[in-house]
């Protein structure tokens, strides 16, 4: 069974900026988070031990009211995939759209690492 921390890996992390306008459409089944056709996804585009560091950085309150979540410092490289409203399930759609963003992740476990995207800003 997979770790919170590799879920996030899984569902987040990818250092490989894109380079068309369907990365989502293959990424997004690739990580397989196309059961259900997952409404929206971002991917970062960093390498792992920089966006584990964000762990340790501006402590701010998470969507959900809890306060284990941290703003990154610095703008990262994200791709937001969002689904169309045109995609017809089991075929799941995505709009590719690259932002460069500041990135709120919450973080657990010990090691304290990343287990759930937030929000980016
Ligand atoms: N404070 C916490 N501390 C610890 N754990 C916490 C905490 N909060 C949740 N979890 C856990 O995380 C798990 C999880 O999958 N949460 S999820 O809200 O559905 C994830 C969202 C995100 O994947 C995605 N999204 C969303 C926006 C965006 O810009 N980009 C973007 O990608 O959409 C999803 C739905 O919004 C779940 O097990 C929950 O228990």
């Amino acid at each position: 069974n997979e770790s919170p921390a590799k879920k996030f890996q899984r569902q987040h992390i990818d250092p490989k900026l894109p380079l068309s306008s369907t990365y989502c459409n293959k990424k997004m089944e690739q990580q397989d988070m196309t059961q259900g056709c997952k409404p929206l996804n971002t991917f970062v585009h960093e390498p792992l031990k920089k966006i584990q560091a964000v762990c340790f950085q501006e402590k701010v309150t998470c969507k959900d009211g809890k306060t284990n979540c941290y703003r990154s410092t610095s703008k990262m490289h994200t791709t937001d995939c969002s689904l169309l409203d045109t995609s017809k399930y089991p075929d799941c759609k995505y709009q590719t759209v690259q932002k460069e963003r500041y990135i709120i992740l919450a973080c657990e476990g010990n090691p304290f690492v990343p287990v759930h995207f937030d929000a980016s800003v």
